[in-house]
Order: C-alpha cells, then sequence, then structure tokens
C-alpha cells in the first residue's frame, strides 16, 4: 500500500546539508493503522510529506498504491492525492467556510455535481457526528470539533489512506480519546489504511497495529506494537513506552518503598501469555514463602496483558535464590536495587 524504498530526504539549510529522513526503508500494508514515533526534528513530518509528494525525496522510491509517486505525471499526481486524506495538528480549515463549507470543498474541486456533495456531506457529518453544525464557523467549534471537521474534509474523496501530522497534540486527554476512537472507526468502517505520526506513546499505544521509533532522520526500530512494547532494543524506544507504563520507580519512591519495606525487592514483568497463568503465586507456594506486592501496573495492549510489578520477600525467606531461578524460567525477573532509569 505504501513503501519507502531506501529513502532519503537531505534539505541545505545556511549551505549546510540537513538529512531529514536518512535512507528509511518501510512497508505498511492495506488496512493497517501504522505509527511513526519521534521526538521533535526526527524527521517524522518530512517522512510523512513524502507520501503526498509535499516534498519530494532526494534519493530512493515511495510506492503508494504500487505507483512510483515521484515518477508520475502531474495529472495523475492529483487523482493519486484524492486517494490520501491528510489532518493535522492545527487542523487547517478555512475560517471563511462554514463546516459544510470545509468538507464540500474537495468535492467541488472534484466538480462532483452538487446533490452528490449534499449527500456526501451530510454522510460525513453524522460519521463524526457534527450534524448539527454544518452552518456554523470554525471559530465556533471547540479544537475536537474542528479536528472532526478536519478528519470529515479528509475523507470526503473516499480516499484508500489517510495520514495524520500529530492530530491529536493540540487536544486535551479526554477530546484526544475521543478523537483517536474516531481514527479507529475510519480505519474499521471505511476500511482506510492510516499512517500518522506522533511524538505520544499513548497514541501509538491505542490504536496502532505496528510502529517505527525515528531518531536522526532514520528508524532505528520497527514492529508489531506488542513486540516492541514487550522486547524494546533500544533506548529512546525505552524511554517512549517508560513515558505511558508509569510503573518506574524514581529514586524518591524507592527510598521511601525500602524505608517501608525492609526485604529483598523484585521486579517481575509480565508479557502476554504468562499473566494468565498464577506463576507468583504458584512459585511462591511451592516454596512455601510470602510475598507483598508493593508497586505495579498491568496493562492491555493489543489484546494481551502486559505489564509489571514490584513484589518484596522477606529476607528470612528460605529458598529464595531457587524461588528466584524457577520464577524466571517463565517471566523476567530482576532484583530492584537502585533507582531505575
Ligand atoms: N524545509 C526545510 N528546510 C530545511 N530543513 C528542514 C526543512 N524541513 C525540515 N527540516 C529539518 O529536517 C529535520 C527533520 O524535521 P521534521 O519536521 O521532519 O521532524 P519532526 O520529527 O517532524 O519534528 P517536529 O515534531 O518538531 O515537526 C529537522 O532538523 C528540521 O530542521
Amino acid at each position: 500500500m505504501i513503501k519507502f524504498e531506501s529513502v532519503s530526504k537531505t534539505f541545505l539549510s545556511q549551505k549546510k546539508a540537513v538529512n531529514a529522513v536518512d535512507n528509511v526503508s518501510l512497508s505498511i500494508a492495506k488496512g493497517e493503522i501504522y505509527g511513526v514515533i519521534g521526538f521533535s526534528g526526527a524527521g517524522k513530518s518530512t517522512l510523512l510529506r513524502l507520501v503526498n509528494l509535499l516534498e519530494k525525496p532526494t534519493s530512493g522510491r515511495v510506492v503508494v498504491n504500487d505507483r512510483d509517486v515521484t515518477s508520475i505525471p502531474s495529472r495523475e499526481l492529483r487523482q493519486l492525492r484524492r486517494r490520501i486524506g491528510m489532518i493535522f495538528q492545527t487542523f487547517n480549515l478555512f475560517n471563511s467556510r462554514t463546516v459544510y463549507g470545509n468538507i464540500a470543498y474537495p468535492l467541488k474541486l472534484a466538480r462532483i455535481p452538487k446533490d452528490q456533495i449534499k449527500a456526501r456531506v451530510a454522510e460525513l457529518l453524522s460519521f463524526v457526528g457534527l450534524e448539527d453544525k454544518a452552518d456554523q464557523y470554525p471559530e465556533q467549534l471547540s479544537g475536537g470539533q474542528k479536528q472532526r471537521v478536519g478528519i470529515a474534509r479528509a475523507l470526503a474523496t473516499s480516499p484508500d489512506i489517510l495520514i495524520c501530522d500529530e492530530a491529536t497534540s493540540a487536544l486535551d486527554p479526554e477530546t484526544t480519546g475521543e478523537i483517536l476512537k474516531l481514527l479507529k472507526r475510519v480505519n474499521e468502517e471505511y476500511k482506510i489504511t492510516i499512517l500518522l505520526i506522533t511524538h505520544e506513546m499513548h497514541v501509538i499505544r491505542s490504536i496502532c497495529d505496528r510502529v517505527a521509533v525515528m531518531e536522526n532522520g532514520r528508524v532505528i526500530e520497527e514492529g508489531q506494537v506488542f513486540d516492541i512494547f514487550a522486547n524494546p532494543q533500544k533506548q529512546t524506544t525505552r524511554n517512549f513506552i517508560s513515558s505511558v507504563q508509569n510503573d518506574k520507580l524514581s529514586p524518591k519512591l524507592l527510598e521511601t518503598l525500602k524505608k517501608s519495606h525492609k526485604g529483598r525487592l523484585y521486579r517481575i514483568v509480565f508479557r502476554g501469555g504468562a499473566t494468565s497463568e498464577p506463576i507468583l503465586s504458584q512459585t511462591a507456594r511451592k516454596y512455601n514463602a510470602d510475598f507483598n506486592i508493593i508497586y505495579g501496573s498491568i496493562n492491555e495492549l493489543q489484546g494481551q496483558l502486559f505489564g509489571s510489578l514490584i513484589v518484596e520477600f522477606p529476607e528470612r525467606t528460605p529458598q529464595l535464590e531457587p524461588l528466584i531461578h524457577e520464577l524466571s524460567q517463565n517471566v523476567e525477573v530482576r532484583e530492584v536495587i537502585d533507582h531505575e532509569s
């Protein structure tokens, strides 16, 4: 559906070359929600803009719907762009047009007859839940409502692909959740492939099937969201994950816990299958040991359970070493000695 083949994009800025996208190869399948995450300046926006040729690659190929976008004539490019909807962090609505006018705009450009435009806009307004706002202007809408208009406008020409440039970054957490649910519906009900960029890991965790982590123009890690969460390879990825895991101990909290828990502290990481088994209690019972769960979180991710607990075993536990050894056959176990980065 979308393929980046050894794609690079270099900008010349004050006579210095900036490799915004550096030899990226990615393949996004039809029907997927694919997320690209990275810090500011990682190259995400540039990568996204290569899909509809708002930027031209310096080298490599970008293939969309089996066509190399860099080599197609401009008339065909216009047609291809109708197959690719785009939404933005700042919504980019026309302030002088009503909600109706904004959504109708791409249909007018495509010379669709007026009665068909009316029917399509009505359908889209109902889909995004703004039936009663057709005659209002963007300035009369909340951020979430503006993004709904942005989504309706992007869907107007029935695209196959929706690209989202930090679509929820300007919204509060509750509105973000609503917009992400709407994007999920866009994907499921209209079967639209979504490519999104974000710097927020919770966006990836909420709706993406696969994720690529970008740093300095390169993809440093890529895969199924669950696999990346369960087994991150790079420190940048770990940092993004810990921003949503909420189970890392700060030095201050560790100090407090150690004051009130004098035993040995272990972090036990659960990934997928292991969470459905009572491994911890079974193993502790076998060794006749007590334990105390003192901190942690278990979340759902792509239908699987995932998370970690910090467990205290009393210092006097008689067979602690074999118990920990047996536990670590099934789950990841590590002693919490110092604060964790
Ligand atoms: N038109 C341009 N001319 C010169 N340099 C550019 C241009 N566009 C982007 N860059 C540079 O390319 C690099 C990647 O920028 P890009 O906007 O793609 O990153 P990003 O990950 O989307 O960051 P942000 O989230 O801040 O937008 C940055 O160093 C940026 O300064």
